[in-house]
């Protein structure tokens, strides 16, 4: 082997889903058992089920109170109220109890006058059978309790046991063999070196499996090894219904899978036209599906919930999951190629009752980016891109509900914010901030878009050397208010040990230098202390070279793949970097004044002066909060 797999095809999604299925329909069979009752939550009916006993079984009391005989009351009324002798005329019972021949009435313990141990008056006739639930009122013995195929939920539980069902046939579950592979691949909880990943994705579909009705044998990772990959699938198959490989389905030197695959048995597909996910294989192996995933977790995901979550829909006949579909307006221009179907990952946020979906990172190893996605929108293969402003569909993760309670901020990044996020669902339950990070100047134009709430800025004024208030009152017509926020320091964040020995902004010339993107509020000040030390940017290499937040920045000098970036104390702090202060500036937040009475806006406001927060910035260090909170309102 070692070759590299240069063939891969790329068959549409729908395509390869057809093949797929059309090969696997008469081969896989559902299966049942007979399971406990109450071990059945979630669980698909094999077949319809029929009450064994009645519910009630008799003719019970439905209140508290006495039984009598209806013919007996009558002529009771406020003028001449009847005398009732105990046992004779009545007896007591209680809601629940049997009501027998010849009592048919019951009479709520409110309407009944005691007059001594063995009479009581009645002021009113009582009908034939009030208050009375008759035998079968809610199940006769041999009615359906539930169809076939269908899923149980906790009121079918409490039902089938009311029935006098103590077991239940069902649709056995899938059981699922998954293999990570990889020599590189070693075990949460090993202490990583260079070179090797922690195992996560076999962790996250055996949650999936969980999820969609199977049960997950997960295996410790394979080696990159032909026979040994061969041996682990080809014992897995005698025993399990479906396998799972993991990673090594690509091109790379020791990607065996696919090779191992078809040595086993059939390989329908390898290569469909979806991004992520694209090197997918779709195989069948003593008449089982056998999928490969890609490597990535982002690709792993999307492979897993195109592929492998309808094959497992045959085993366990559970089609009908729910799809949270919205129209919601793009904020960024997405732009796709006609070679493949593209799962984006967005943020969505409600700003002023419109849904606006901003897309997050694309690339497939960012499974962070489907951690704080809130859906996805699908680019059809046939579409080149969207425009900004266009409504898309997106498939939501998150409920809507949530989604209305986020405050949606959008401009520069602090690591305060996550903080205050954290606090504020803390503080109030129930209420969301969502933040997104494409610096302070893209952040002011998505609010005139109306795609935000609020807008965390630090922008420096050249002229004035005012921060902020300059821009809103440029920028906009309506009335803003600047919340302000903190005075953090920034500076150059350099190796430890500063080995470039740079003093200052003029040593950089000759260093590798790792730069924010255009509109970053970090960006401008470089710009600035740029021009005020005569400096040209050509001199600096590197200076194309952007990252998206002052953490990715400080992580890059970090690794080594840069020698200094312009950044905050803090994020230099987290990263164990040097630190060169700069200068001070005020990271503060543009509020549009008819958003400041929001209650998720009061929320933020409120642990903005929260003491919490300001122990948890000292802990970090290098913010000043005196102002934390103050209000400045901006008039044109
Ligand atoms: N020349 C080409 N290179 C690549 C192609 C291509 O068509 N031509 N396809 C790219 C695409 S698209 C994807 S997706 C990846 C998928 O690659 P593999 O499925 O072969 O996966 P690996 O290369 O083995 O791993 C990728 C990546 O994922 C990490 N990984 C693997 N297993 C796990 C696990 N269980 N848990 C966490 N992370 C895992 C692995 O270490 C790698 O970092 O190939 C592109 N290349
Ligand atoms: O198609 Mo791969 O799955 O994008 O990264």
């Amino acid at each position: 082997m070692g070759k590299r797999n240069l063939y891969l095809n790329n068959t549409p999604v729908e395509e390869a889903r057809i093949i797929y299925e059309n090969a696997l329909k008469n081969r896989i069979k559902m299966d049942y058992e007979e399971i406990p009752t109450e071990a059945s939550l979630g669980r698909i009916t094999k077949e319809a089920v029929f009450a064994l006993c009645s519910s009630p079984l008799f003719n019970a009391a439905a209140m508290d109170g006495i039984a009598v005989i209806a013919e007996r009351t009558k002529g009771a009324s406020d003028r001449e109220p009847l005398e009732l002798k105990k046992q004779e005329d009545f007896i007591i019972v209680d809601t629940g109890d049997p009501v027998r021949y010849p009592y048919d009435a019951v009479i709520m313990a409110e309407d009944v006058i005691e007059m001594d141990d063995s009479s009581i008056k009645i002021l009113e006739a009582a009908v034939p059978w009030q208050h009375i639930r008759p035998v079968g009122e809610d199940i006769v013995a041999g009615e359906m309790l539930l169809a076939s195929m269908h899923k149980i939920r906790p009121i079918d539980i409490g039902v089938l046991f009311s029935g006098g069902i103590t077991n239940v046939k069902v649709v056995k579950q899938p059981k699922v063999a998954i293999f990570p592979t990889g020599t590189e691949i070693i075990e949460p909880g090993e202490a990583p070196k260079e070179g090797d990943i922690i195992e996560s994705n076999s962790r996250m579909f055996e949650a999936m499996v969980a999820s969609y009705g199977g049960i997950a044998e997960r295996f410790s990772p394979i080696e990159d090894d032909y026979d040994k990959i061969k041996n682990a699938v080809s014992g897995a198959l005698d025993y399990c219904d479906m396998v799972i490989v993991n990673a090594g389905s690509s091109a790379g030197t020791e990607d065996y899978t696919v090779h191992v695959l078809r040595e086993l048995g059939e390989v329908l597909v390898h290569g469909v036209a979806i991004k992520p996910g694209k090197p997918v294989i779709l195989a069948v192996i003593k008449n089982k599906p056998v999928i490969g995933l890609p490597g990535y977790p982002v690709s792993a995901y999307i492979g897993f919930e195109t592929f492998v979550k309808p094959i497992l829909a045959m085993f366990t006949g559970e089609h009908g999951y729910e799809s949270n579909k919205v129209k919601a307006v793009l904020s960024k221009r997405l732009v796709s190629s006609l070679k493949h179907k593209e799962y984006v990952r967005v943020k969505v946020g409600e700003v002023d009752g419109r849904l606006v979906a901003s897309p997050l990172s694309r690339g497939a190893g960012a499974a962070m980016s489907l951690v704080r996605a809130d859906g996805f929108c699908v680019i059809d293969q046939n579409c080149e891109g969207i425009e900004a402003g266009e409504a898309v569909n997106v498939e939501l993760y998150r409920s809507l509900s949530e989604i209305r309670h986020t405050l949606v901020s959008i401009g520069s990044h602090d690591l305060i914010l996550d903080l205050i996020g954290d606090l504020m669902s803390i503080h109030n339950p129930g209420i969301y901030m969502s933040s997104t990070h494409v610096g302070s100047m893209a952040g002011l134009m998505a609010l005139r878009r109306g795609e935000a709430h609020m807008v965390p800025v630090h922008l420096l004024d050249e002229e004035s050397g005012v921060y902020n208030i300059p821009y809103l009152l440029r920028l906009f017509k309506e009335p803003m208010a600047l919340v302000k926020g903190v005075k953090r320091i920034q500076g150059l964040m350099l190796q430890k040990g500063n080995p470039c020995m740079i003093k200052g902004i003029e040593d950089l010339a000759g260093c590798r230098y790792v730069n924010r993107q255009r509109g970053a509020g970090t960006r401008v000040l470089f710009d600035y202390r740029l021009k005020l030390s005569g400096m040209d940017a050509s001199l600096i290499s590197g200076y194309e070279r952007e990252a998206a937040t002052h953490m990715a920045a400080a992580a890059l000098v970090a690794s080594n793949s840069a020698d200094a970036a312009l950044g905050i104390y803090a994020a230099a702090n987290a990263m164990g970097l040097e630190f060169l202060p700069i200068g001070e500036e005020e990271y503060d937040f543009a509020v549009p004044v008819e958003y400041l009475d929001l209650p998720e806006m009061q929320s933020f406001l409120q642990v903005l002066k929260s003491k919490e927060l300001h122990h948890r910035m000292d802990e970090i260090g290098g913010y000043q909060y005196d102002m934390a909170g103050e209000i400045i309102f901006i008039h044109q």
